[in-house]
């Protein structure tokens, strides 16, 4: 689906772009609408940017892009030769790194250079996509019209748009942010990947608050190791990149970007290991509820509306968020308390009828952290067997396979291993993975049960009849995909959803037991 554009773009001679560059001016001007560096995305009166990619040169479909209506081409000196090899006849601004200036080049062509809309920019390993629901519900509960860009979708106003990354490309992002201003949205919450950052995508944006939730394992498929992660993700505290910063240093991590962000950064803390200006104390009484101590003598008392420790972390991080955008405390407080639904996250699913079964959720947990953190949340609430059904996406960190397994043996009563999108590898070798984890904690003493299921409809079957008996004692809880409604086998995706295919289990397995 293509993403919206302004109804009413402006237009921007080819020029103004080559000399924003510093670039050499083309022979012929042109005016442009908008940007795209997709061919099969162009639309009449764009600048296609023909970037080198890790599969092609963006210049072999420059003459796709021409035919679809492109105005003119953005590349470097290579994809300049292609494309005139190709016999594209187009005027061409050439640069030398074409990514690292589309961002800039798309703010300029899309007005957004002007900050028309307010920004806040969430990134971290976990909790990115929980934190921003939470500022969006609650900047509704304030009655700000907020847009939120992310991994499920786009919300501008009513109208909902599918996501394809977290974080799009820096020409969809600046085309996203003028549609916003366009319809009067003037504060857009949006999660800011690592992939991102290090890709230039959100250049050319510059974020009122930017948020770190934490840093762990993940994505080192795509970065060197961990302090390339953490080099990705500290970009964004920078003053090219964000104007203040809020900061949880719950993790070491956090603490070192608290030392080193060139912008002014409050800290956010839920354990007295690492002192911060916004803490949280815990009430013993009631896992949900905290009290909220902040700068200038705020106290709130506050009381997450989703499950787990870590969600308390996230509803303080958005509350303080408010305030760094200018919210009072008080009402950041009440706000926050807005029920959000997070797609996909902790989410519970019933047959609906009242009838006692297992706690069934699906949670987006694909990282050993997260694991870890949605085992630990639902522990308390399951007197009988902790189930976990999880497996892990091929083509992506190999090395954080076996750190699942070890999360879900640590967490569960019994690990149901099983696919989560393949991809291009073979599925056996990658739950062998996650089992060699879950076998190292079963030599290591814990008494855990496991089973190995490839098909995940199967495995989410056998998950739920293992503790049916066990009625609302139990749970079992299916991580990994979360909001996604596809299984990605091979490069073609099926469509699968977790949460159906838990309904349909529970449906099943009552039927079974009742015949
Ligand atoms: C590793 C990665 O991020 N790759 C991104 C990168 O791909 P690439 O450099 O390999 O591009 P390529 O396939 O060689 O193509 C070269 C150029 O030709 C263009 N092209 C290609 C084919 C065509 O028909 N027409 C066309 O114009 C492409 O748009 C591209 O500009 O540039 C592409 C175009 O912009 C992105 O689509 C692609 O993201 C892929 C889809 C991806 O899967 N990214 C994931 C890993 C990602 O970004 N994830 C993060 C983090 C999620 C999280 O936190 O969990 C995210 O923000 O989503
Ligand atoms: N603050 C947190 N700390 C640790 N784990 C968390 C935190 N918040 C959420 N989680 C766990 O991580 C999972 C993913 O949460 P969420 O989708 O909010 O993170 P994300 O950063 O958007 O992830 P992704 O980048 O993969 O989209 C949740 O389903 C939950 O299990």
């Amino acid at each position: 689906m293509l993403s919206p554009r302004p109804t009413s773009p402006r237009r921007t001679p080819l020029r103004e772009v080559a000399t924003l560059l510093g670039a050499p001016l083309p022979q012929d001007d042109v005016e442009l609408t908008g940007v795209t560096l997709d061919s099969r995305a162009v639309r009449p009166g764009d600048l296609y940017a023909a970037l080198p990619g890790a599969n092609a040169h963006g210049a072999d479909f420059a003459a796709a892009a021409a035919s679809a209506g492109a105005r003119a081409l953005l590349t470097d000196a290579d994809g300049a030769a292609r494309a005139e090899t190709a016999g594209v006849d187009l005027p061409v601004v050439v640069v030398e790194r074409p990514r690292g200036v589309l961002g800039e080049v798309a703010a300029r062509v899309y007005g957004t250079d002007e900050r028309p809309v307010r920004l806040v920019g969430i990134t971290g390993t976990n909790g990115k996509t929980t934190t921003a629901y939470l500022l969006h519900s609650a900047l509704a509960a304030l009655g700000v019209d907020a847009g939120l860009i992310g991994t499920v979708e786009t919300r501008i106003g009513d109208e909902r748009v599918g996501s394809v990354r977290t974080t799009p490309e820096a020409p969809e992002l600046h085309a996203l942010l003028a549609v916003m201003a366009e319809r009067g949205i003037g504060t857009c919450v949006m999660e800011v990947s690592s992939h991102a950052l290090a890709q230039h995508r959100v250049d050319g944006a510059v974020y009122d608050v930017a948020l770190f939730t934490n840093l762990s394992q993940d994505h080192l498929d795509f970065h060197a190791g961990m302090e390339d992660y953490f080099a990705a993700k500290a970009s964004l505290f920078t003053p090219a990149r964000s104007e203040r910063a809020v900061v949880c240093v719950d993790d070491t991590w956090g603490v070192r970007l608290a030392d080193t962000a060139t912008v002014p950064v409050e800290t956010l803390g839920s354990t007295p290991d690492h002192p911060a200006d916004w803490t949280l104390a815990p009430d013993a009484s009631d896992p949900a509820a905290f009290v909220l101590s902040g700068p200038d003598g705020v106290d709130l008392a506050l009381r997450s509306r989703l499950p787990g420790d870590f969600n308390r972390t996230n509803t303080a991080m958005a509350a303080a968020a408010l305030v760094a955008l200018g919210v009072d405390p008080a009402d950041a407080g009440r706000a926050v308390l807005a029920d959000p639904h997070v797609p996909g996250r902790m989410e519970t699913v019933t047959l609906g009828d009242g009838a006692d079964h297992p706690l069934t959720v699906v949670d987006y947990a694909h990282t050993p952290d997260a694991i870890r953190a949605a085992l630990d949340a639902l522990r308390p609430g399951t007197e009988g067997r902790l189930v976990v059904v999880t497996g892990a996406g091929g083509d992506r960190d190999r090395d954080k396979r076996h750190g699942m397994g070890v999360a879900a043996a640590l967490g569960a009563d019994l690990v149901v291993v099983t696919d989560d999108n393949p991809r291009t590898e073979d599925p056996a070798a990658i739950r062998e993975a996650v089992l060699a984890g879950v076998e190292e904690v079963r030599a290591g003493g814990r008494d855990v049960e496991v089973v190995v299921v490839g098909d995940r409809r199967a495995a989410i079957r056998e998950a739920v009849a293992a503790v049916w008996a066990e009625g609302p004692a139990a749970t079992v809880a299916v991580v990994g995909k979360g909001h996604e409604t596809g299984q990605d086998v091979g490069g073609e995706v099926h469509p699968f959803d977790d949460r159906d295919e838990l309904r349909a289990a529970l449906r099943a397995v009552a039927e079974e037991a009742a015949r």
